[in-house]
């Protein structure tokens, strides 16, 4: 038996970003020349797109995994690394898109539509883009980071304005093939259809679709013979048509007792308030169709049976799929139907159709919220402060840790971004973890207040920090008094030097000294 499958979990992941290069430009006679590493590129993303000729997820049942292409690296002389393509999944009309808790991320339901899946990594700044009038040479680039990650579940709900429901083998698919363009697989076993079929049929003015979903049987609201899922196409649809084969020599099998089956199924089968439409199956218009009069038996049975599912409240059409009697009227009625539809949901919801949609996955990426927050926490007793936000996050992780110019920018980005006053106003002390990001295993630090930013890695053995080894320098007016201390002790020694001399301490003057000196020195250069 082929696989059904309208239902794949997938794995996304977006390409990760090409790492910044560090380069310096070099030339004769130029021996710096100045900054020179290209950017790295950006990971690409992957993206779902309803695409009008695809009709299965049976493709992602078998390759779940799906990879954006990786950003390029950035290289030397500013070439930029070139951005991993957007990986695209076709996937068919009214695909349904969760996440694993169930919650609806997109409804993909015209051609065209789009869902982006997992976004790609950035890429990393070369040195050439880092450098400032601050900073002229940087010693480091930022590393590409990694593209989202995520499982999503991908559900098809076929879109069509009327189900046809009914046993296996009733003729299903035999209608959809007299009365529209459609050609599905007709054969005299049970679930030959597996995945519905959709056809597009034109009545008078009106054009709609209908979708052959695949044979019911009792128990199939609770999932027997795979019915929940196959109940799930049925969902969308504005109206259904029973399919009642007249012809089967089953026994136990009768046109009233089938119809009465399929009617409870209808009824068990919870609608999902996601799927657009949620008036329940059984409350939704119905007709009922005779199939198979083209058999004499079949034929007397319908007629027999006519009045009593008039005496229901249904409309009855004694069709053949086989001698296409019947057909017309049966295809008028469903435009009726359908119009009558159409004519209601426009005035509740008066809106213009609209474009495509293109979604894009909700997170803390809006705009409009707080760069970050700062959480207070508590571990082993002691107070641990958790910074949580895209920028942060982010900036950790284009950050190489082994390279403390690289370490030394993000400390800035952080002081520029506010979360040192942050801290401050929180009642964060020096010495405080903080840890950025939600991880168990983020990045932690021990808050040093007096330096910019603050920074020192955890990852380094404490107290190894390279900024706090740097040489005290005095400032100016450290070394205007030491200046002045100097100036007093020289005078102080001359003064001392001229009581001796008055003393008579020393006998030779200082300028005979000096006159030795330099006859001794001629001496020797000639
Ligand atoms: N004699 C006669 N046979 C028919 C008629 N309609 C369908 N059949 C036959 O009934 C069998 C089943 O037809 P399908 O259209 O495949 O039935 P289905 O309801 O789609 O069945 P599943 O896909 O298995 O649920 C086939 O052998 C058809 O040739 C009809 O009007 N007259
Ligand atoms: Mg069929």
């Amino acid at each position: 038996m082929a696989e059904f499958v309208d239902r794949v979990v997938l794995h996304v992941s977006g390409g990760h970003g090409g790492t910044g290069c560090v380069s310096v430009r070099r030339e004769k006679f130029k021996p710096l020349g100045g900054p020179n590493g290209g950017n790295g590129g950006n990971g690409g993303d992957v993206i779902l797109r309803v695409d009008g000729q695809s009709t299965t997820l049976l493709e992602y049942h078998h390759t779940p995994h799906q990879h954006a292409p990786n950003g390029d690296i950035g290289r030397g002389d500013l070439h930029h690394g070139f951005n991993g393509e957007s990986l695209i999944l076709s996937v068919p009309q009214g695909t349904v898109v969760k996440d694993k808790e169930g919650n609806v991320l997109a409804d993909l339901i015209r051609v065209g539509d789009e869902f982006v899946a997992a976004q790609g990594g950035q890429g990393g700044l070369g040195n050439a883009a880092l450098a400032s009038a601050k900073r002229k040479a940087p010693g480091f680039a930022l590393l590409g980071i990694p593209g989202d990650e995520r499982d999503i579940v991908l559900e098809l709900k076929s879109i069509a304005d009327i189900a046809l429901v009914g046993y296996p083998s009733a003729g299903k698919s035999s209608l959809i093939a007299a009365i529209s363009a459609a050609r599905p697989k007709i054969a005299d076993y049970p679930f030959t259809t597996l995945v519905p079929n959709l056809g597009v049929v034109q009545a008078g003015d009106t054009r709609y679709t209908v979708a052959d979903v695949p044979g019911l049987i009792e128990g199939a609201s609770d999932g027997k013979g795979l019915g929940h899922r196959f109940l799930r196409h049925v969902e969308r649809s504005s109206a259904l048509v029973h399919v009642i084969d007249c012809a089967t020599l089953e026994p136990n099998r009768d046109p009233i007792s089938d119809f009465e089956v399929i009617r409870g199924e209808l009824e068990n089968y919870e609608v999902d308030p996601t799927a657009g439409v949620t008036i329940p199956l059984n409350e939704r218009p119905q007709l009922i169709v005779l199939n198979k009069i083209d058999v004499p038996d079949a034929r007397e049975l319908a007629e027999f049976v006519r009045g009593d599912f008039e005496a229901k409240g249904f409309k009855v059409f004694e069709i053949s799929t086989a001698s296409h009697e019947g057909l017309r009227a049966l295809t008028f009625a469903m435009a009726e139907i359908v119009e009558a539809d159409r004519k209601a949901r426009k005035k509740a919801e008066s809106k213009p159709v609209e474009d495509n949609t293109v979604v894009r996955p909700k997170g803390f990426r809006s705009k409009k919220q707080k760069e970050f927050f700062i959480r207070r926490e508590e571990r082993n007793l002691e107070p641990l402060f958790r910074v949580i936000g895209e920028k942060p996050e982010k900036w950790i992780m284009q950050t190489d840790f082994n390279n403390d110019e690289a370490v030394g920018y993000l400390a800035d980005r952080f002081a520029k971004l506010g979360i040192e006053d942050e801290l401050y106003k929180q009642g964060a002390r020096a010495g405080d973890a903080v840890v950025i990001g939600e991880a168990n295993d983020a990045v932690v630090f021990d808050w040093e207040p007096t330096m910019v930013g603050g920074a020192e890695m955890l990852a380094s053995p404490r107290g190894t920090d390279v900024r706090l080894e740097e040489v005290i320098r005095p400032s100016r007016s450290e070394r205007k008094a030491q200046y002045h201390d100097r100036m007093d002790a020289k005078a102080e020694a001359r003064a001392e030097l001229e009581a001796e001399r008055q003393a008579g301490v020393w006998t030779e003057s200082v300028d005979e000294k000096a006159k030795a000196k330099n006859s001794s020195k001629n001496e020797q250069n000639s």
